[in-house]
């Protein structure tokens, strides 16, 4: 690994003057792209998946936690408050989303992050220290701020980090967070059920891990691509240089000029001028609006497909069909999500994330086809939120059951984690807008879901409600099979290259098909490639 020297230091000139027409060095860029994680992108990557535990575990311990608050904020509490002070959180998160990414794209990616740790930390002491009802929903709103950022933020950090080929799989490790935090939050609730203040120390325990992220983060760097668009160009040498295998002083040049010819810079006098630009860009400029329509399509297809409401609402829906450990239910169905990201992880970057999602969404909707079959011939009223049942579990039940968790483990493979890879759609200049735009979507359907769910169950009852889940899926596996392009291998430049006149959904199989066969040697660099196709895409990057 080489630190640039003093005569190594840059200036926008002396990337302009270099000469990147030999092929030699393009394919020892995209060697020096593709080679194994350094250490400190491993630091950095798990650091940063410290936001998705948070996000799991601060959107997963409430439904325990108000079961063990009893009348410890001065009242019991009515379903409306139940319902405000789980949805606080949701609702911060939206609000934070809408501007974390132009936040972002003008503070740095590791300040944003860092001043979600406060949040996360201000609102569990507020909540710890919660005497009322408000308190705790004020408690529960700040924290929400600091979850809204995380999500977007911490998957954007990684996948400017991450070398090409293992991009798909560091991003799944913030989502491993996720699924991790709220599998521990449903464990630690059972387990504190019971205990006096119990909830209390379930909130308090959320303190340490952005404590953790926001000490680590004072002695640790911002990404490259974030520091060549402020044109810090030497601090952004000094990174590269730490996060990519084999970056001599002449392919730091070239990734630089890479980097800074694909960033076509905003104009504007100022900071707000230049995110109010970015803003028009992402509608006007076609490959991003492109970008813009997978990103926030694919985080609507995981919303709306209907995942959290077995998430929140397990429990209750397997108390309805007669189970009475509903608490170890709700357990099978977040551990299941958790396992499955596990294999999610192993297989992104080789099978592909367009396989998998195609993969994926076909099982839900064959999974909740049978599930609103069986809830047919289960005899179930749902009157006023509360749920009637007629008789012990039926043999319907335990199919429910068998094909609820068979929809989530088809979830966890796909549709659970790919929306999350968003930032590699769009280019430099608007990619924290972009990713902003993707997750107000996101938390926008799973706010709409959670309010609405039980209403659903009651108004058109729990068949009626998964089948009309199975007909979403149909139609999110009709637009994912037009829209969604192969990204894995690709590097990010080459990914907003490829949506240019079209989604070429035939080019990026193909494209995808290549960088997957272009093998890593023992360094972890890869061999000297077969240099027409690199040529096609740097060819434009180089114009
Ligand atoms: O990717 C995550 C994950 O699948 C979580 O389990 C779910 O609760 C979130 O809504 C989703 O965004």
């Amino acid at each position: 690994m080489s630190e640039p020297t003093k005569q190594d230091e840059l200036s926008s000139t002396d990337v302009d003057a270099l000469d990147y027409s030999s092929k030699d060095s393009q394919s020892d860029m995209i060697a020096m792209d593709s080679a194994k994680p350094t250490p400190l992108v491993v630091v950095l990557v798990c650091l940063a998946s410290i936001s998705g535990f948070m996000f799991g575990y601060d959107t997963g311990y409430i439904s325990s936690a108000l079961v063990s608050i009893g009348t410890d904020l001065g009242k019991n509490l009515t379903y409306g408050e139940e319902e405000f002070i789980t949805a606080a959180t949701s609702l911060g998160a939206l609000i934070t989303s809408v501007v974390a990414g132009p936040m972002a794209d003008i503070f740095g990616r590791k300040p944003v992050l860092m001043f979600s740790n406060t949040l996360f930390i201000v609102g569990a002491i507020i909540q710890c220290a919660a005497e009322t009802v408000w308190t705790m929903i004020a408690g529960r709103f700040v924290m929400g701020f600091g979850v809204g950022i995380g999500s977007l933020i911490a998957p954007l950090f990684i996948s400017e980090l991450a070398p090409s080929r293992f991009r798909g799989r560091l991003v799944i490790l913030n989502c491993m967070g996720i699924t991790c935090g709220q599998l521990i939050a449903y464990a630690i609730g059972a387990g504190l059920t019971h205990v006096n203040n119990g909830w209390r120390i379930q909130v308090g325990l959320s303190i340490v891990p952005p404590a953790i992220q926001l000490a680590a983060f004072l002695f640790l760097p911002d990404t490259p691509r974030f520091l060549i668009s402020k044109n810090k160009l030497e601090k952004a040498a000094k990174v590269i240089a730490r996060t990519h295998h084999g970056a001599t002083a002449t392919l730091i040049h070239m990734k630089i000029a890479e980097i800074q010819s694909i960033n076509s810079s905003l104009e504007g006098k100022n900071v707000w001028q230049r995110t109010w630009n970015g803003i028009k860009k992402i509608h006007s400029v076609p490959s991003n609006f492109r970008a813009l329509i997978i990103a926030c399509g694919l985080q609507g297809i995981q919303q709306f497909t209907g995942f959290n409401s077995l998430m929140y609402f397990s429990a209750t829906i397997f108390k309805a069909i007669g189970f009475d450990n509903s608490t170890a239910v709700s357990i099978i169905v977040s551990g299941t999500n958790f396992l499955m990201t596990i294999v999610a992880f192993f297989i992104i970057d080789r099978v592909g994330r367009r396989k998998m999602l195609l993969f994926s969404l076909p099982i839900m909707m064959i999974a909740m086809v049978i599930c609103a079959i069986g809830f047919h011939y289960v005899d179930l009223k749902f009157e006023h939120h509360s749920v009637e049942l007629e008789g012990g579990v039926s043999s319907w039940g335990y199919v429910i059951m068998v094909f609820m968790i068979v929809y989530v483990a088809g979830y966890a493979i796909g549709i659970g984690n790919v929306p999350w890879q968003q930032s590699e759609l769009f280019p430099q200049n608007v990619r924290g807008t972009g990713a902003s735009y993707a997750t107000a979507t996101n938390w926008s359907g799973s706010l709409v879901i959670s309010a609405t769910f039980l209403t659903m169950l009651e108004n058109i009852t729990p068949t009626g409600t998964f089948a009309l889940f199975a007909a979403l899926t149909a139609v999110s596996i009709v637009f994912v099979y037009f829209v969604y392009p192969e990204l894995s291998n690709l590097a990010l430049e080459e990914t907003q290259n490829l949506l240019k006149g079209g989604f070429n959904i035939k080019e990026s199989l193909a494209l995808a098909e290549k960088r997957k066969h272009q093998k890593l040697s023992p360094a972890g660099s890869i061999d000297k490639l077969d240099l027409e196709h690199i040529d096609e895409v740097q060819r434009v990057q180089y114009a």
